[in-house]
């Protein structure tokens, strides 16, 4: 059968490449030793993989990460279909696989991806309520940073604390990303946000003496993202393909203004992409998620312990909560909050911590606004 054999030659290949974690626990390179294929489940032959993007049905996977070599062995881009028993979970970039069949990386090769590995972290998409189906954008990425420009377009802070929002949920570090601050006073559009405890950094244009642009900013972005596996979100036309560019040279996100009626101009693909940050001798030192297109987040999951999470400096005010309170106002629940706050227990920064946790809870059943 062709499958079988396309597995047979799949592991002579990985054999020769010599490392896989996974051969390790079956004895490696121990031909005699291995069980016969047909003695095996699928899985068992599976090859790690981490899944980089995905085009309708085609999920294109790197497999051997890190390895060195070339022409079936080493790193390499796999392109692979999700197989039969995976049932309806959804695969997710940034997800861990492991993959089966043909993993040469050759033209034209495909590969079926039979299992997820369990999630270290998931950024949730929208969903619909009666979608049974998880809609996950990422997994396993431990920041989000939230692009958002200082003008042209302004920020729009419902749209900020939904993705905010959408970190805590995921179990991701929010970094606020401030960009085209040459339009404008960063301080004053960060306002909305100062008194919540995430990093911010800030980005804008110079033009050189020689008339060149040059992005100021992003070594301090490049920093942030080293050692990490980071998504960037943000609304279209805030810079942030300008910025992924700047940080991952040849990554050719398409920039400039995109027509939001005919979506031309758009990068073609709507999938968020996996992107390796290098350093200077190109060794890759993180991974960066572009994602275009991601208008919202699903934040049903959210619930308000989780949120509260986020807000140390107001959660001791819970305590005099009635049971069950979802502290969304004082009026109708009974919030303690208010009054905690009114105290000054929480500090100056108190009222603006309140509004935006208020903002960030409602802010669950909004939609669509990453526009
Ligand atoms: N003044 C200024 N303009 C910038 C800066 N960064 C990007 N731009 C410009 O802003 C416009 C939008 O930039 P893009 O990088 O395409 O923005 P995007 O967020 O990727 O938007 P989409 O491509 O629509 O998703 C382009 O014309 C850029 O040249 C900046 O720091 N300052
Ligand atoms: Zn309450």
């Amino acid at each position: 059968m062709a499958g079988r054999s396309d597995r047979q030659m799949g592991d002579e290949r990985r054999r020769a490449s010599g490392y896989d974690e996974r051969d390790v626990r079956v004895r490696p390179n121990r031909r005699g030793s291995r069980p016969r294929t047909k003695d095996r489940p699928d899985h068992a032959d599976a090859v790690p993989a981490r899944v980089l993007t995905i085009d309708r049905g085609r999920i294109t996977t790197l497999v051997d990460e890190g390895a060195e070599g070339s022409g079936g062995r080493g790193e390499r881009e796999v392109v692979a279909m999700r197989a039969r028993e995976l049932g309806r979970a959804g695969i997710a970039v940034g997800d861990r696989v492991g993959v089966v069949g043909d993993t040469s990386g050759e033209v034209d090769a495909l590969a079926r991806i039979v299992r997820i590995e369990e999630r270290s972290s998931v950024l949730r998409r929208t969903a619909d309520d009666t979608d049974p189906v998880e809609r996950v954008l990422v997994g396993n990425a431990d920041q989000l940073l939230v692009v958002t420009a200082v003008a042209d377009p302004a920020p729009v802070q419902r749209m900020v604390d939904r993705c905010l929002a959408a970190a805590y949920d995921g179990g991701l570090q929010p970094v606020l990303v401030l960009t085209k601050a040459d339009l404008g006073d960063p301080a004053e559009a960060l306002a909305a946000w100062s008194a919540l405890d995430v990093p911010v950094l800030v980005v804008r244009r110079r033009v050189l003496e020689d008339g060149t642009r040059a992005l100021e900013g992003v070594d301090a972005v490049r920093e942030r993202l080293t050692g990490h596996e980071s998504v960037l979100v943000g609304p279209s036309g805030v810079g942030k393909s300008t910025l992924v560019n700047a940080l991952v040279p040849g990554a050719g996100r398409a920039t400039g203004t995109v027509n939001e009626n005919t979506g031309r101009g758009r990068h073609t693909s709507s999938s968020a992409v996996a992107l390796s940050l290098r350093d200077a001798s190109g060794r890759r030192v993180g991974w960066v998620v572009d994602t275009p297109g991601v208008r919202s987040f699903g934040l049903a999951h959210l619930t308000p312990e989780r949120l509260l999470r986020a807000f140390s400096d107001l959660e001791p005010g819970t305590a005099d909560c009635p049971r069950g309170c979802t502290h969304d106002d004082a009026e109708s629940t009974g919030c303690a909050l208010d009054a905690y706050v009114a105290s000054g227990a929480a500090g100056e920064a108190g009222p603006a911590r309140l509004d935006s946790l208020r903002r960030l809870l409602r802010s669950r059943s909004g939609e669509a606004d990453l526009r």
